[in-house]
């Protein structure tokens, strides 16, 4: 594996890092930077990985920068990096929603006359921590096949990855996988709740909801069935089931998945421009 900057060590750094380190990356080929201490410090302490204050020596260090910043951080610091230093052949891979390809390749470029740098872009989820994440990738037109299989080969070993054909899926990945953790997270927290409603203390609600949860998706990720075969399989005619899933219908789940989904990319969108 080639070496790698991650720019940032928030959230998705930090899932990213334990999955790859968790997967057989060497830590010592892993730096991460981040301005403040305690989240560099820390993924150095448990996971052995280098870090460092610094976004330029961090970059300079590598042959693959990963940029984990905020959004609206995103082009300021590939700025400062690509003054700072040589980004030539240097693959640069972004996590970051709402900013677009072409932002990055013109903050990375010092002025216009420079070829543009190879982006991949790269739209994660948190489970990439457990080897588990979902990613969808986009490539820019400088990328290379060699770039292209060590961008695959970074997020295969956190998880499933699909390649997008055009940049704009990247916001429909955020509302299918990027955002998706939170949402199966929020209907978790409402069953647990209730559960606690119910008269069953937190423990054994949250053993309750996190083990029917595991159960359901761990179903669904080892059987040739529909999802929607598993549920028929559960909701017996005029049964338990069958009011409980009726009551959701009646009060529109469907609907309020689709509104949710959609508002997550138009989201996605407003943000870019
Ligand atoms: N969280 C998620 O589930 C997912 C997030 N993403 C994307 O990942 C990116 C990061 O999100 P997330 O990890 O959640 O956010 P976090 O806020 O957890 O992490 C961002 C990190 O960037 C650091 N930072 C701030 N300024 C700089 C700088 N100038 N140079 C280097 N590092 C800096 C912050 O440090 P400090 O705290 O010290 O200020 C912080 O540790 C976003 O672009 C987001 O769109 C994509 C998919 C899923
Ligand atoms: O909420 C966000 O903006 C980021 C992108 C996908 C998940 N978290």
């Amino acid at each position: 594996m080639n070496k790698i900057a991650f720019i940032g060590a928030g959230n998705m750094a930090r899932a990213i890092i334990i999955g790859l380190v968790n997967s057989g990356v060497a830590p010592q080929n892993i730096m991460v930077a981040n301005p403040s201490a305690s989240k560099r410090l820390n993924l150095a302490q448990e996971f052995g990985v280098l870090q460092t204050e610094d976004n330029n020596k961090a970059s300079e260090f590598a042959e693959v920068v990963v940029l984990c910043v905020k959004p609206h951080l995103i082009t300021e610091v590939c700025r400062q990096i690509s003054q700072a230093i040589s980004i030539s052949g240097k693959l640069f891979i972004s996590v970051a929603a709402g900013t677009t390809v072409a932002q990055i390749q013109v903050a990375l470029s010092k002025n216009s006359k420079d070829n543009l740098p190879p982006v991949v872009r790269v739209m994660p989820n948190t489970p990439c921590q457990l080897g588990l994440g979902m990613s969808g990738l986009f490539a820019s037109n400088e990328v290379s096949v060699e770039h292209k299989a060590i961008a695959e080969q970074l997020m295969t070993a956190v998880g499933k990855i699909i390649w997008l054909a055009t940049e704009d899926k990247i916001n429909d990945i955020i509302a299918v996988a990027g955002s998706a953790p939170a949402y199966f997270f929020l209907f978790m927290e409402a069953m647990e709740k209730q559960a606690q409603h119910l008269g069953f203390s937190s423990q054994e609600s949250r053993m309750l909801v996190q083990q029917t949860a595991l159960g359901a998706a761990q179903m669904v990720a080892h059987s040739d069935e529909a999802i929607s075969t598993l549920r028929a399989n559960v909701t017996s005619k005029g049964g338990t089931t069958h009011a409980a899933i009726e009551q959701f219908k009646q009060d529109g789940m469907e609907e309020m998945v689709k509104n949710a989904m959609a508002a997550a990319i138009a989201r996605a969108e407003e943000m870019a421009k």
